[in-house]
């Protein structure tokens, strides 16, 4: 017997054709690429599917293409309103009936899709939501509704690491979305992330209740390698303060390199700019985001800030005009409200203007970066009173959670932090490779200069003593309170 809401039966080599038909078609791409297509089939099979991959293996694909061949509708479960928007947009321009609804969404687009939910039978193929609105009455009995009719075709989970790393904590929300499980027991359920280690895939994979019946899920999983990114530390103290200078120097010899020879005509003949080089900058706090990119601009620099207490208009002005190449908005510079699946294909430089909280957002965001498989220069610039700061910032959070009466998993948080400091202390071997163990891998992956170290190992380490301050400079200042200061984010 089919299962309920997938009625649709059709013969495997029908859906063959039909997937390439619709990769062309509908997404206006040639061929999959490896292991798109069995994920695909899997999906389409009617199992649960989980989907560990690297930043920018193309995973989107593997859910956007089975709601659009099948009859229902997939409800798509995000973490974050920049990340929904930008999916949102690019289905819609493919001519894709998707939409999206949360607490930013107008008035008369959350009418338009609570009565089309309501008919039993909705049209919108792909529906956008987050965690919190799943956990509502009014959203959870409009989809009993489609699910009676049969209408309910899957669940994803996207960035489903978040489940774990967020749902103990300050979403639990991410916690409550084994409903679905309970509730529509024969809905398959998709899950994709980047970055779960094998604690965090099981955490998942439990709390929506997918490890019940081992026939009936399919995991995959490859490589975290991303090997057309360049690797690279900058290492940097408060003394020195001169991570300005040093990205404006980094990014006019860039300009100075495309407005010469062959790159100088290449631009010319495509009608491109010289200053057409969109890259991202992440900052930690809000304050650095707005301060920054004012003073990029005041350099003739089109940078512009994106944070959560930016206005809704004004978000999507920037992601919109970031995406279209618009002049005067080639960098955005951005804190973590920008980071998991923003998806632009011509990103070529990511940089960390300060080190992040967590070994994962790392990797998420410098994943921004060469898209579309071209090359793309990933840099992080170091200090050890950042790090102090970062650690600092953790132990503020988990006391303010304490008193939410959250359980904080500051363990985990500590731990992905140490990681991500002793990365960046790390002057003994690749940064892909460092990567890749990170994420719980046996092999090592092949790195051509593509790291700081296996460019230059040498420098990397007079770099390193030249750039940093002393431990015992800074574990007296941090004994002072130097370093506990708060970035609000
Ligand atoms: N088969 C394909 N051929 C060409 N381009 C593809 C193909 N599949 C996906 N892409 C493109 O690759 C890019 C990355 O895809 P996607 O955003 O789904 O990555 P992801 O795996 O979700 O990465 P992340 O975890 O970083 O968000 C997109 O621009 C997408 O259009």
């Amino acid at each position: 017997m089919p299962p309920l809401g997938r009625p649709l039966v059709r013969t495997r080599s029908q859906v063959v054709q039909d997937i390439d038909f619709t990769l062309r078609r509908q997404f206006n791409k040639d061929s999959f690429r490896p292991y798109q297509r069995e994920i695909i089939l899997a999906v389409l099979d009617g199992k649960d599917v989980f989907v560990q991959a690297a930043t920018s293996f193309g995973k989107s694909l593997c859910f956007q293409l089975p709601a659009v061949i099948e009859c229902g509708i997939t409800i798509v479960i995000s973490p974050l309103l920049s990340l929904m928007m930008n999916q949102v947009e690019a289905l819609q321009a493919a001519n894709v009936d998707a939409r999206t609804l949360n607490s930013n969404t107008q008035q008369a687009e959350r009418d338009l899709i609570y009565r089309d939910l309501s008919t039993g039978h909705p049209l919108t193929r792909l529906l956008y939501v987050t965690p919190e609105l799943c956990s509502g009455e009014h959203f959870r009995k409009r989809l009993m509704l489609v699910y009676e009719q049969k209408e309910l075709a899957r669940i994803v989970v996207d960035e489903a690491h978040c489940i774990s790393e967020w749902g103990h904590d300050f979403r639990k929300d991410f916690r409550r979305l084994s409903w679905f499980r309970e509730t529509f027991p024969d809905v398959p359920v998709t899950c994709l992330t980047a970055t779960a280690n094998e604690q965090v895939r099981n955490d998942v994979l439990s709390t929506l209740g997918m490890n019940q019946n081992p026939g009936r899920l399919n995991i995959f999983s490859t490589t975290a390698h991303r090997p057309n990114l360049h690797l690279e530390v900058r290492f940097t103290s408060d003394l020195a303060n001169d991570r300005y200078d040093n990205f404006i120097t980094w990014l006019q010899g860039v300009y100075s390199r495309r407005s010469t020879g062959l790159r100088f005509s290449e631009i010319e003949a495509q009608g491109d700019r010289i200053k057409n080089v969109p890259g991202i900058i992440y900052t930690v706090s809000r304050q650095e985001c707005d301060s920054l990119s004012a003073a990029l601009r005041n350099d003739g620099i089109g940078a512009r800030p994106f944070h959560a207490k930016l206005t809704k208009e004004c978000k999507e002005e920037t992601l919109a005009r970031w995406i279209a190449n618009d002049p005067g908005y080639s960098i955005i510079v951005a804190t973590t409200a920008f980071g998991m699946g923003i998806d632009k294909d011509n990103v070529r430089f990511v940089v960390h203007w300060r080190l992040p909280k967590s070994f994962e957002g790392y990797y998420q965001e410098a994943g921004r970066a060469g898209r579309d498989g071209n090359a793309g220069l990933c840099f992080l610039y170091y200090s050890r009173e950042d790090r102090d700061r970062v650690f600092s910032m953790l132990a503020s959070d988990a006391i303010k959670d304490g008193e939410r009466g959250n359980s904080i998993n500051s363990v985990a948080r500590r731990e992905s932090l140490n990681r991500l400091a002793a990365y960046c202390e790390d002057t003994d071997g690749c940064r892909h490779a460092a990567i890749c163990k990170y994420f719980g891998e046996d092999k090592v992956p092949f790195c051509e200069k593509a790291c700081d170290w296996h460019k230059n190992a040498e420098d990397l380490k007079s770099r390193k003593k030249r750039g940093l301050a002393s431990e015992e400079f800074v574990s007296t200042q941090r004994e002072e309170g130097a370093y506990d200061e708060y970035w609000s984010e």
